[in-house]
């Protein structure tokens, strides 16, 4: 069982977890089975989950929505290891949006 100490704690211990899947057996880790189908069958995962999530939003059951953001997130993170980044590719770009409006990035690149 994993120590739960803060949300950005369990995305760092889970990604590791799946960096550390990298040449398991595809037979007893559900992570290395989808490296071994490749980014085609990763990326078309995560569209069904994608997919999932916005039926789960339409509905009223917040556990059954947390449950398909929970798979979205998790084959998200997948497709990215399989990619051979480092979570801190997205923390460091999401950390250099702070501060800017959606509105202002976007009226910004109109402008371009
Ligand atoms: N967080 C997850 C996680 N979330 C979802 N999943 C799996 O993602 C799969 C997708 O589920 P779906 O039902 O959507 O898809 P499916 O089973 O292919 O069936 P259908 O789409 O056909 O319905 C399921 O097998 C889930 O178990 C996960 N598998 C693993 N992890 C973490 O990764 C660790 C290592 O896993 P292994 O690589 O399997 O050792 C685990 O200990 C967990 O911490």
């Amino acid at each position: 069982m994993i120590n739960v100490s803060s949300p950005a704690d369990v995305l760092s211990q889970l990604y590791a977890t799946i960096e550390s899947r990298k040449g398991a057996d595809a037979k007893s880790s559900y992570i290395a089975s989808l490296y071994e189908k490749g980014v085609d069958t990763i990326a078309k995962k995560v569209g069904e989950e994608a997919a999932e999530t916005i039926i789960a939003a339409k509905n009223d059951d917040d556990g059954a929505f947390v449950h398909e953001l929970a798979d979205l997130w998790f084959h998200t993170l997948v497709l990215m290891a399989h990619r051979g980044l480092p979570l801190e590719s997205l923390s460091a770009e999401l950390a250099r949006r702070f501060g800017t409006s959606g509105h202002a990035e976007k009226a910004l690149r109109a402008s371009k």
